[in-house]
């Protein structure tokens, strides 16, 4: 026996939908609230369904269909209510984009269900031009004027909703509030100095070296050598020393360490999902026994315990976790800053790793493809102490190719999120001043900015000369930042360039570099670009490569290890 009218009850659910839009929800950011909301909106499901029940006497079944009538009808008015105003009265309505785009994030969810959200970033941009409305909130804008504007000096932009993804752990990287940023930064830098970096280029120095006989030993074993493997093996353990003062034994044990492929297990839901932060923190408080959600999490605990015994070590060379684990002691707040602490030390391995190998793989990709640029490179090596940064520093051909891999094969594809100031800001895009709405995310993807016709000549293509003998195949190099740039730029650059012009020096100098099946069909690196996931950070697929032992070498190798970037 029914005792209230369903019709009547689905009407008010309706209303009530449209009321908490309009009334509540349309105003500041819900996605932080998305754990109590879901909560709330149960409880209250399972208060109409008893009263239903125990208190108007309806028997079980048609309580369950008037409570579900009721979630419903509330759920499509408060809908219904978001997506008319999103398409027809909301202040990013006039740009251009895909009509689900301007409703839903989840229309970005599914084109990005494979993780390569940078091609279709690219498809967008042939299809809508350089400004695009890729969610309710959000604009990409493919002009190489955006970088210098949002990231530039004097940029009134924030880190936007995306940089919430993981709380409630914080790092650096992505706290939102600038003076926190600010504060945080400051001791991040002093583990950057000249005098740090040159104890850290000699653990880069002994990993190296030991990648380099691993190779060496799998040419006499006349076996493919999978970069895409071996260089993130060999980055997460040097990152590992700096983070726990102990590598991962990933070169050593030739295998993944079971918490780094968690790590990336629980990396790669920044693919599909970086678009809905909302529904991470759904689940990671709501469902922590979701499967991959539990991966990330047992990675976390992992973590933790790592920097617990961090903490307690001594250690004779610091490491970058030295000089954040210094700050704290010294103002005596190291049980305070343990949540900090747990987090910069996932960022240093993330960041440090993630961006380091597929740079590299990308560059040995390009090695093999055109063998002329090692030839290059031989030469300019030649006579040079390549254990000295400072010499590797004045190399212009290493450095370009470094430049150009950066460019057309950025490790950070299309992450670096930014969110205008409340009162919006004008960006002078292909010469117009476009106004931007407050508080509208603003992305502008590396992988198609490196690919305007208008910025580069043969854009599309690899070459390096662009960046030494052919300056004029650079047009406009605004929009050429991988490193980001101003408040929030990377804080690792001269480690990263130190490292990496160190590590294909060697390299080069000791082997030659062609595609494991050279001279039949087999694969030329067209797996590395099927399998490329666009996770925040570059995932590439797999790239065999032959590294051949060269017969003589053309370097001295004294070890005098020093900074190579001024300060
Ligand atoms: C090829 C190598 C690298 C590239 C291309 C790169 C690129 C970037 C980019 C684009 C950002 C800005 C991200 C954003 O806006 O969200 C960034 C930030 C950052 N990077 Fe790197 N990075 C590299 C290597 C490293 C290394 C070796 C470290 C050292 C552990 C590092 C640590 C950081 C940190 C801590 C931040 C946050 C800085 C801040 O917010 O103040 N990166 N990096």
């Amino acid at each position: 026996m029914p005792s209230t009218e369903p019709i009547h009850l689905c009407a008010g659910a309706v209303a009530l939908g449209v009321i908490s839009h309009l009334g509540i929800f349309i105003r500041g950011e819900w996605h932080m609230q998305a754990p109590a909301l879901v909560t709330v909106f149960s409880l209250l499901a399972l208060v109409i369904f008893f009263a239903e029940h125990y208190y108007l006497g309806a028997d079980i079944a048609s309580s369950l269909k008037t409570t579900s009538l009721v979630a419903s009808s509330y759920a499509a008015g408060l809908f219904t209510s978001i997506a008319i105003y999103r398409r027809c009265f909301h202040r990013l309505r006039h740009f251009p984009g895909p009509w689900a785009a301007g409703v839903t994030k989840f229309w970005h969810v599914w084109q990005c269900r494979t993780g390569q959200n940078h091609l279709v970033m690219e498809e967008l941009r042939k299809k809508y031009g350089p400004i695009i409305r890729t969610g309710p909130e959000e604009l990409t804008i493919i002009d190489p004027v955006v970088p210098p504007t949002v990231d530039g000096p004097g940029s009134t932009c924030t880190k936007a909703v995306w940089y919430d993804f993981l709380l409630p752990e914080i790092a650096l990287n992505t706290t939102r509030s600038k003076p926190a940023h600010d504060a945080r930064r400051r001791i991040w830098d002093r583990g950057f100095s000249t005098k740090a970096l040159a104890v850290y280029q000699e653990r880069v120095v002994e990993y190296a070296e030991t990648l380099a006989t691993r190779i060496e030993e799998l040419d006499r074993e006349d076996k493919p050598v999978n970069v895409s493997d071996w260089f993130y093996w060999f980055t997460f353990d040097v990152m590992g020393e700096f983070a726990f003062a102990r590598s991962f034994g990933m070169l050593r044990d030739e295998k993944w360490h079971s918490a780094v492929k968690l790590l990336r297990k629980a990396m790669s839901l920044l693919g599909p999902f970086s678009p809905v932060p909302w529904l991470a923190q759904i689940a990671f408080y709501i469902t922590p026994w979701m499967y991959i959600v539990k991966d990330w999490l047992s990675m976390m605990q992992w973590c933790k315990q790592r920097m617990g015994e961090r903490i307690n070590m001594k250690v004779s060379k610091p490491d970058v976790s030295h000089w954040l684990i210094d700050a704290s002691i010294k103002k005596g707040s190291l049980e305070a800053d343990r949540e900090w602490l747990n987090g910069d030390a996932v960022t240093i391995i993330i960041a440090g790793s993630d961006t380091i190998a597929p740079t590299l793989v990308f560059a040995f990709y390009e090695l093999a493809r055109n063998p002329s640029h090692q030839t290059t490179l031989l030469s300019e090596l030649h006579g040079l102490d390549i254990y000295n940064p400072t010499h590797l520093l004045r190399c212009t051909h290493l450095n370009a190719l470094i430049n150009e891999t950066l460019r057309l094969h950025p490790p950070v594809p299309t992450g670096g999120y930014r969110q205008s100031p409340p009162s919006g800001l004008t960006i002078p895009i292909s010469g117009d001043g476009v106004f931007i709405p407050g508080n509208t995310t603003i992305i502008s993807p590396r992988y198609s900015l490196a690919r305007l016709e208008s910025s580069y000549q043969n854009a599309d293509q690899f070459i390096p000369e662009r960046w030494t003998t052919h300056p004029e195949m650079v047009k406009d190099a605004r929009g050429f930042a991988p490193f980001s740039q101003g408040r929030f730029n990377c804080v690792g650059k001269a480690l990263a360039m130190n490292e990496m012009r160190f590590v294909i020096a060697l390299l080069v100098t000791k082997f030659e570099i062609a595609f494991w099946d050279n001279d039949g069909d087999g694969d030329k690196g067209e797996r590395l670009f099927k399998d490329l996931r666009d996770q925040f950070t570059a995932a590439p697929g797999r790239l065999d490569l032959r590294f051949k032992k060269r017969t003589t070498t053309t370097t001295t190798t004294t070890m005098t290890v020093q900074s190579g970037e001024p300060e």
